[in-house]
């Protein structure tokens, strides 16, 4: 396999600021030992539960802040900071109000050298592959959450990243919408080829797109279990959600989340002491 991202034994500490009745900054563990290879092409989703360092772990492989120990690494080489290599679609759209869709989608071409010409065609381009042509001179505030989201992934896209980094894009969407966008989404990354990092909350969304679905243990977040998903029917329009092999593999994630959630809950009495160890309430 050609590694296109490495993590090489990353752990992530944040330093918090001591609550009253502490004296020092605590020292809060929130990724430990993560050793994980993603293949060039490949869309891998990444499953946990909440608090155990999905973001963290996107934040770094988009260069968005750096490891406490071990290394990431973008084509056997250590990141050193965000890179138009990489794009990133967070949960909420973040346009720019004032601008319409095709000026939020040519905005990260400016710092490329096209001419304004080059960067509204290739605009326009993605525009389209999202399916929003027709839509380029509508300000965000004309658009629906759906066509947002669209817009936001599409001035990702625009500037031809090889590495997508999506944090959870489609949780505030209804549910219909949601479900035709990752239809795009997958009919995106086989067009363009990129590898895709996906993170959600959603067992059924994991399975849906992830070629593998990587799962977290919770705080600190460690791989628990790394899961191929293997469906035949995937290309077909059929009703995969309801495949048997689908359902099994939902819940097997199911299991191995619940594992994670019931275990956070159980340690739920213990609190991070100033020294950063953990220790009874
Ligand atoms: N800048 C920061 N300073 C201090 N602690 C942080 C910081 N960023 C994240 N954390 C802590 O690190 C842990 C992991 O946070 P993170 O947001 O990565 O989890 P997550 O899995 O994405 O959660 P969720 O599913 O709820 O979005 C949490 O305990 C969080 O409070």
């Amino acid at each position: 396999m050609t590694a296109k991202i490495s993590l090489r034994g990353v752990g992530k500490q944040f330093v918090v600021r001591p609550s009253r009745d502490q004296t020092h900054a605590a020292v809060l563990d929130a990724l430990r030992d993560i050793d994980l290879d993603i293949a060039a092409g490949e869309l891998l989703t990444l499953l946990g539960p909440s608090g155990s360092g999905k973001t963290t772990l996107l934040d770094l492989l988009g260069g968005l802040s750096t490891p406490s120990s071990g290394q990431v690494l973008l084509d056997g080489s250590p990141t050193t900071g965000p890179g138009l290599d990489r794009g990133i679609v967070f949960q909420q759209y973040a346009l720019f109000p004032w601008r319409t869709a095709l000026a939020n989608v040519t905005f990260g071409l400016e710092q490329q050298n096209l001419s304004r010409a080059a960067r509204d065609l290739r605009a326009r381009e993605y525009l389209e592959l999202v399916g929003l042509a027709g839509f380029e001179d509508r300000y965000p505030h004309e658009l629906s959450g759906g066509m947002k989201q669209r817009v936001a992934i599409a001035r990702s896209l625009a500037y031809e990243p090889d590495v997508l980094l999506m944090d959870e894009p489609f949780a505030a969407l209804d549910a219909q919408t949601r479900e035709q966008l990752q239809d795009e989404l997958l009919r995106i990354w086989r067009t363009t080829g990129a590898t895709v990092v996906f993170i959600t909350h959603s067992i059924e969304e994991a399975v849906y797109l992830g070629q593998r679905v990587a799962v977290l243990t919770s705080r600190p977040g460690r791989i628990k279990e790394v899961v191929d998903i293997d469906l035949p029917g995937r290309e077909g329009g059929t009703d995969l959600r309801s495949d048997p092999a689908f359902v099994a593999y939902r819940h097997r994630l199911w299991q191995l989340l619940h594992e994670e959630i019931a275990r956070a809950r159980d340690a739920g009495h213990r609190r991070i002491q100033p020294d950063g160890t953990e220790g009874a309430a």
